[in-house]
């Protein structure tokens, strides 16, 4: 790990199950996530993916290993504190947009500083609404979005605290190819234009294929790193 590195993971096992029918998920996994890029988890269907993300945002605890985000090493934390560091730190983006139905799109987006208790920055929400191209879908419920307008509604809610880290898994999972690549722009734009760091999980090449870096799992482990050739618009 280099002081840049914003989350990391040191020999991280997470074993289910117990005796003859234990699974290692993550058989021992070292990697760590630079500050400001934008790295891809690929990897056959129960390869670990979920489960390293998992880890890695604090979601799960490891069965041994250490992970360290933004400085914080998560196994040093209860319940509560790892709770208020994933609420401080980190954005979520989940393959089914993950939106409150009762809520508008523009209180979806607030939520998480509703929940932190926190003030809006009103300049910051006003640029995110219109880099997420939703100004006009500010007062719709999550029903009334189409697929796409629903996860731009969610990219801008994870990145509307300017967390440490966001974490999506399998952002474009639910969306047509259109959809897709409007949201994988957006997230691009989130590392290039807001200095954000992005961590995907995806089976979806294309969707690596924007990114700076690809880590692919295989039976646990990580077997390929590689940075990905960007292409130059
Ligand atoms: N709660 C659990 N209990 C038991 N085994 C589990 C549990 N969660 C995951 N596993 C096992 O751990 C392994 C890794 O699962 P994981 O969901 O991390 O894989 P993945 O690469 O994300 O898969 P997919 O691409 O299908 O989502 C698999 O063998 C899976 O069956």
């Amino acid at each position: 790990m280099t002081s840049a590195d914003i989350v990391s993971a040191t020999d991280l096992v997470r074993r289910y199950g117990e005796g003859e029918a234990a699974v290692n998920a993550l058989a021992g996994v070292t990697v760590a996530f630079a500050a400001g890029r934008y790295a891809a988890i690929m990897g056959p269907s129960g390869s670990g993916k979920s489960t390293l993300m998992h880890c890695l945002a604090g979601l799960d605890r490891p069965t041994s290993g250490s992970v360290v985000v933004d400085g914080v090493e998560l196994s040093s934390l209860d319940d509560r504190r790892l709770t208020e560091l994933r609420r401080d730190k980190i954005g979520f983006i989940f393959q089914s947009f993950n939106l409150l139905p009762v809520l508008t799109a523009e209180e979806n987006i607030l939520l998480p500083l509703s929940i932190a208790g926190r003030k809006p920055d009103r300049a910051w929400f006003d640029e995110l609404v219109q880099t997420v191209g939703l100004t006009d879908r500010l007062k719709h419920r999550p029903s009334q979005l189409s697929g796409g307008q629903a996860q731009r509604v969610a990219v801008a809610r994870a990145l509307v605290s300017r967390p440490a880290v966001i974490f999506a898994d399998e952002p474009t999972g639910n969306l047509d190819s259109k959809a897709s690549a409007e949201v994988l722009e957006l997230l691009r734009r989130a590392v290039d234009d807001l200095g954000q760091t992005v961590i995907m999980v995806s089976h979806d090449p294309e969707a690596a294929a924007v990114a700076d870096r690809l880590v692919v799992l295989s039976d646990g482990l990580v077997v390929e790193d590689r940075a990905t050739q960007v292409a130059v618009a």
